[in-house]
């Protein structure tokens, strides 16, 4: 009894800390679409493990009946066992190899779109605060580390343990005395490997820490490449890189020299069983209590046994890897928005009511008390000093943000009860910021709806862009470049608003969309919008001129609405925009 007190041990350890198995119990759901493969793959598994056992069993006959009775018969036939014996190993480890893939690959993929579907639904604060490359990293390196876990490391840990158990019952069946000295000793292989697992997993979340800090910064370098350039801050990049790369080197190679003792350490622990198993059965053979067949097949066994308990170890390390992965996802998945839809489906706008409605970004107040109603059709202009509040006034109508204190009202109910999507759905939004997508220009208008080709034209003709659309190669179907670097920023802007045009909203926004075009352009433009039959738009502008002939101004100053009214009332009763007129 006193030998398996340490295994017990070993045992209460292993089961109390093991992450292993509640890693798996959390993809054990995903398991359930794969019954057929599973099926194949665990028949794959036992005729691997089984035709390895019998590999082992075969070196009894051989020994014994062909070279110590000279069996003349089972010369012949004891090779052809052999032969089958590695066949069907063959046929098994197809079977497993194929399946098991297939099922990791899979369920990496709908990991994958899980993964995205739930992120695209957080607020837009969370992607302002958070660098797309620790995004990009988690979808593509953490997610890969837990395929390898979920599909090869559990296949191949249960096809070793199997491999280990029939071999385990060569070792039993041919001398169970010597197989209980021998696996005295298999507990204290256990032990160690334990304590270097869980350091490798320490290890491993730090080193994907260090490799996520890698992806941003060079995401980083290639989106302000300009800037880079025109700042002569390349050495400055370059060093900070080196730091990083230098950092995620040294976690490498710590993480290599642990892995690296892990070996040695079970090889050494080998070595001590074969001394036991030679010296305790050497003499049962010399006392001929036991045939030199049956020794070696047992001693054979009990070596083969070393691989899969080996490769059992080294799983056991990998998973601790996709553990470490998995944790920095659930930290993810874990996250819910702040911004959730309502039920109710919203068919138009007719009417938006701000009730004392306050917003704040973190400490920061950015909207106080404001108070405002707009009834379709009616447009309205935002003016006001930078950081007054505009942006994040028009951003609320969107559910960007919502409100602090007070509420939104659409057509006199609350704006939270409408589903967002229908709500969104009748808004178009032009931000600071436009973005072009590498595709068509027909598709960088329809953007995501279906392409009308007469209605991407009139759009692109309100938004004056049709003169240069028409005249290139490919008109429509012309290609921009990511970001748009193919076009100028005032025809990026026109894309933008053709986009939103084609939309046909109820509410257009325009946050600064007409910054960067020229006067000639902008009104032309401004032209189309005024025109433009019931809709509810807000227009954003630095320039007076750009919203001189809109139905209402309203004055934004420290997230206040200061005065409110047409031009020439605001001219003779707001000293604030008198300012602001005066500046322009
Ligand atoms: N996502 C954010 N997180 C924290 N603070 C923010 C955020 N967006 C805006 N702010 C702050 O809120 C205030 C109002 O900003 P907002 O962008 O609404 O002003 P604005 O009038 O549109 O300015 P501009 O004319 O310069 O675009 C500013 O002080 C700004 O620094």
């Amino acid at each position: 009894m006193l030998p398996l007190l340490p295994f017990v041990k070993i045992c209460k350890i292993i089961t109390k800390r093991n992450y292993v198995l509640k890693f798996l119990k959390e993809y054990m759901p995903f398991y359930k679409n794969y019954k057929k493969e599973i099926f194949f793959a665990i028949i794959g598994m036992f005729l691997v493990s089984i035709s390895t056992a019998a590999t082992a069993y075969l070196v009894k006959p051989v020994l014994d009946k062909i070279f110590i009775e000279k069996n003349i018969h089972l010369l012949y036939l004891l090779p052809l066992a052999i032969i089958l014996a590695y066949f069907f190993k063959g046929i098994g480890s197809i079977l497993q190899q194929y399946y098991v893939s297939y099922i990791g690959e899979d369920i990496v993929r709908q990991i994958r779109d899980k993964f995205l579907k739930h992120i695209l639904s957080f607020d837009l604060n969370y992607f302002k605060t958070t660098h797309s490359g620790e995004l990009v990293s988690r979808i593509i390196n953490d997610i890969n580390r837990i395929q390898g876990a979920v599909s090869h490391s559990l296949a191949n840990l249960l096809r070793d343990v199997l491999m280990a158990v029939f071999l385990l019952g060569v070792v039993v069946y041919q001398n169970p005395k010597l197989a209980f000295f021998a696996l005295v000793i298999l507990p204290f292989i256990i032990y160690p490997v334990s304590i270097i697992s869980k350091k490798l997993k320490k290890l491993s979340k730090e080193a994907q820490k260090q490799t996520a800090k890698l992806n941003k910064h060079l995401s980083e370098i290639f989106k302000n490449i300009e800037t880079i350039k025109a700042f002569n801050a390349k050495k400055y990049e370059i060093k900070k890189f080196e730091e990083l790369n230098l950092k995620y080197l040294k976690i490498n190679l710590k993480t290599i020299r642990t892995q690296a003792i892990l070996i040695p350490v079970l090889e050494t622990l080998t070595a001590s069983i074969a001394a036991v198993v030679i010296i305790v059965g050497g003499k049962e053979v010399i006392d001929g209590e036991m045939s030199v067949g049956a020794f070696f097949s047992f001693m054979t066994a009990l070596f083969m046994m070393t691989d899969p308990i080996r490769r059992i170890a080294n799983t056991y390390s990998r998973f601790q890897d996709a553990i470490a992965a998995n944790e920095r996802l659930k930290e993810i998945f874990n996250l819910k928005p702040e911004i959730n839809s309502g039920n109710e489906k919203l068919n138009s706008i007719e009417k938006i009511e701000f009730k004392n409605v306050s917003l704040k970004y973190g400490d920061k107040k950015a909207l106080k008390n404001i108070n405002y109603t707009a009834v379709k059709p009616k447009i309205i202009g935002l003016v006001g000093d930078s950081g007054g509040g505009k942006s994040s006034f028009v951003s609320m109508i969107e559910r960007f943000y919502d409100a602090s204190e007070g509420e939104i009202l659409i057509n006199d109910k609350n704006i939270k009860n409408y589903d967002i999507f229908s709500l969104r759905d009748k808004i178009a939004y032009i931000p600071q910021n436009v973005h072009i997508f590498n595709d068509t220009i027909a598709a960088n208008i329809a953007y995501g709806r279906e392409i009308n080709e007469e209605k991407i034209i009139e759009a692109l003709k309100k938004a004056n862009l049709w003169n240069f659309v028409k005249n290139l190669e490919n008109g429509i179907y012309s290609v921009l470049n990511e970001g748009g670097s193919n076009l100028s920023g005032g025809q990026r802007q026109r894309i933008a608003i053709a986009r939103a045009l084609y939309k046909e909203p109820d509410v257009l926004i325009l946050d600064e969309a007409t910054s960067a075009l020229d006067n000639k352009s902008e009104k032309v433009i401004m032209d189309s919008i005024l025109n433009l039959k019931n809709k509810l738009v807000f227009i954003v502008a630095h320039r007076l001129n750009t919203i001189e002939n809109t139905d209402e101004i309203l004055v934004f100053k420290n997230g206040e609405i200061v005065c409110k009214g047409k031009k020439e009332e605001l001219l003779k009763n707001c000293e604030e925009f008198k300012k602001l007129y005066s500046k322009s």
